[in-house]
């Protein structure tokens, strides 16, 4: 919707051919955005080759789970100069990498045609013209910039950031802490610890950032803070309502078919687990939410592990200090 208001004429790939009806006739997503209104120039196919054949800029927003095999598919009708931005909030599962690592193995360009794209930017709220911000990321800054001249808006401010690592790890790793976030609250336990979770998450994404190979500043910025601060705190949130239902006792899998839409910080939280194993370096919160989520342990007492940890420095363990 940003990029039909800036006159691009969209061409949007679904897989439900219903979808792609009533995108096409009604202008709207009812399942997703409700009764917001698309712009004309949007139109949905279900043909791959339709959607992306002579595109100039290539959009990705699939799940993360699901990029790899969405990239294979678009790859045949992608020209080498197209810019490639992606949405995508999460690690590839088994493989724990990045999304430009697994669209740069799948897409026939080069990484300085791929973009990032992240920060505080509920779709729900952006479809509504509500004032948001975001940071585009690439190894090339006139990619990045190019993707900023497409996206800006009045209502949608984009930045540009060289740090790719940083961005992709910030909003990756915020989605964990937000189920956190969804758990604290709906066990009732207020908002100090709240303000802590997000402030120890934030150390915790600073640390696996840093030893991958970021720019600390990074997580002080949009994809880091910002998108920290609205996932954890927006009714938005598919992550922190997420945390919330487990709050209330239900199973893992209910929480996942009831919510019907995809809550990335799941999967997350498996791959930032091993990452830090690999990298060596401590996820606390990420080791509690991965005991709640996949071992039966109770938050009450992943809480209890995590204030009863030993004493420690707050700083010394973060980049730059
Ligand atoms: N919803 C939001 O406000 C924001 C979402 N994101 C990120 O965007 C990504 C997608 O999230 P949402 O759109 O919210 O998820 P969603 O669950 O609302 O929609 C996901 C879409 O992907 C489709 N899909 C699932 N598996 C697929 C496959 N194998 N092949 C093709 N399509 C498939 C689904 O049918 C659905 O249409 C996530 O990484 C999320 O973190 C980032 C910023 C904001
Ligand atoms: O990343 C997001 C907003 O910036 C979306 O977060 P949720 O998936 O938790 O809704």
């Amino acid at each position: 919707a940003v990029l039909a208001d800036n006159n691009y004429e969209v061409a949007l790939w679904a897989r439900s051919e219903t979808q792609v009806d009533e995108i096409n006739t009604l202008h709207t997503n009812s399942r997703f955005l409700k009764d917001a209104v698309l712009p004309p120039n949007i139109t949905a196919t279900t043909e791959m080759g339709t959607a992306v054949t002579g595109a100039e800029i290539v959009l990705f927003v699939a799940p993360s789970s699901a990029m790899r095999d969405v990239a294979k598919l678009a790859a045949p009708y992608i020209s080498e100069d197209a810019i490639c931005i992606h949405a995508t909030k999460g690690f590839e599962s088994v493989t724990y990498k990045r999304m430009t690592t697994v669209l740069l193995e799948e897409l026939p360009i080069s990484a300085d045609r791929l973009v990032v794209l992240s920060g505080p930017s509920h779709a729900e709220e952006v479809v509504r013209k509500l004032p948001t911000t975001v940071v585009v990321a690439s190894a090339n800054v006139e990619a990045a910039e190019k993707a900023q001249d497409a996206f800006i808006t009045p209502y949608f401010r984009v930045y540009t950031n060289k740090d790719v690592i940083g961005v992709e790890v910030a909003g990756a790793i915020k989605n964990i802490i937000a189920l956190g976030a969804g758990l604290t609250d709906g066990l009732g336990f207020g908002d100090n610890a709240k303000a802590a979770l997000l402030t120890r998450g934030l150390a915790e994404i600073s640390r696996l950032g840093n030893a991958m190979g970021a720019n600390p500043l990074t997580f002080a910025g949009l994809a880091g803070v910002g998108d920290l601060v609205v996932t954890c705190t927006s009714k938005h949130s598919r992550n922190w309502r997420a945390g919330s239902m487990l709050a209330e006792g239900l199973s893992l899998d209910e929480v996942l078919s009831r919510m019907g839409m995809v809550v990335e910080g799941v999967r997350t939280t498996s791959a930032a687990r091993e990452l830090a194993h690999e990298y060596g370096v401590e996820m606390p919160i990420t080791e509690q939410l991965f005991a709640v989520l996949f071992q039966n342990k109770s938050p009450r007492s992943a809480v209890e592990s995590l204030m009863g940890r030993g004493r420690t420095h707050e700083t010394e363990d973060l980049p730059g200090v």
